[in-house]
């Protein structure tokens, strides 16, 4: 990615039935492409054709992962799959045209998926300890700058958009829901069976033995997958595991300073 492509990007022509997901790194990127790839094709459901969901959602910022692809030669419709801030994406988007899917997690557990990604992310710059990677991501020295900019950016411009917002964790309580909001928002109508498949096939059981959405195609000067899993926990809480409880108050206090006057609830811990 060139800082030269992404400004490129902001020009690009949007079409009606374009769908952009986007996401901060780690809050269920490859998850809600992997739902969006079950609804809309047929073939996904019944297995009968073995295409990657990277292929069937690329990356909007990223065309090396998908051979170069060229978005404005692309068929319609097209979905794409971004980590760009509010400002960057395509100015059409901005007119209601097309529609963007936002998918946010509660950023304590972005914050430890993103620190073990590190291990298999091949080319990631690693942190020594969670202590110093505590601080890069408060600091914004990942991928993909500061959560909180970037879900404030997103979450505050809500209304220049034809958005739907979804949460990691209501993901995770009832993901059933999830799939009819998002056909709904799609206007898509999917039989009772085919709703079960895509519940079944988009389930972290399901999804870690499958390649196609699983990441295990990914190149190995990408992902070395014999330091780890991609699909490593997928659960709600796993922070508690990680952080020490002075950076936890730590984490509240920013949070509170930074997110405070926003209408947003996390769920931070299922019992
Ligand atoms: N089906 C399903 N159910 C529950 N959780 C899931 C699922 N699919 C992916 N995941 C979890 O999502 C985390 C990876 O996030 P992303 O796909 O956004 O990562 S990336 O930004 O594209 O690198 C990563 O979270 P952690 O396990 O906490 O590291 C994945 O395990």
């Amino acid at each position: 990615m060139t800082l030269e492509f992404v400004e490129s990007m902001k020009n690009l022509k949007v079409r009606n039935d374009d769908v952009f997901l986007v996401t901060y790194p780690k809050s269920g990127t490859i998850w809600t492409q992997q739902i969006l790839s079950l609804i809309t094709s047929e073939g996904h459901r019944n297995g009968t054709e073995k295409i990657n969901t990277n292929e069937r959602v690329p990356w909007l910022e990223f065309p090396q992962l998908n051979e170069n692809i060229d978005h404005n030669s692309r068929p319609s419709p097209r979905m794409f799959v971004s980590h760009l801030s509010e400002a960057f994406v395509p100015r059409e988007l901005k007119n209601k045209k097309g529609k963007v899917i936002y998918v946010m997690r509660n950023p304590k557990d972005v914050m430890k998926s993103f620190y073990h990604f590190q291990d298999i992310a091949v080319l990631a710059e690693k942190s020594p300890n969670f202590d110093h990677f505590f601080e890069k991501f408060l600091d914004g020295e990942v991928y993909a700058g500061k959560w909180f900019d970037h879900v404030r950016g997103w979450y505050t411009h809500k209304n220049d958009y034809n958005i739907l917002f979804l949460k990691y964790e209501d993901m995770i309580k009832d993901l059933r829901s999830t799939v009819k909001k998002v056909c709904s928002f799609l206007g898509i109508k999917l039989d009772d069976e085919a709703m079960d498949i895509v519940v079944k096939k988009a389930s972290f059981k399901e999804m870690k033995n499958d390649p196609l959405a699983n990441k295990d195609n990914m190149p190995e000067d990408l992902i070395d997958k014999k330091l780890g899993s991609f699909m490593r926990k997928g659960q709600v809480g796993d922070w508690k595991n990680l952080m020490t409880v002075a950076q936890n108050e730590t984490f509240d206090k920013i949070f509170q300073e930074k997110m405070g006057d926003l209408s947003l609830n996390f769920t931070w811990q299922i019992s």
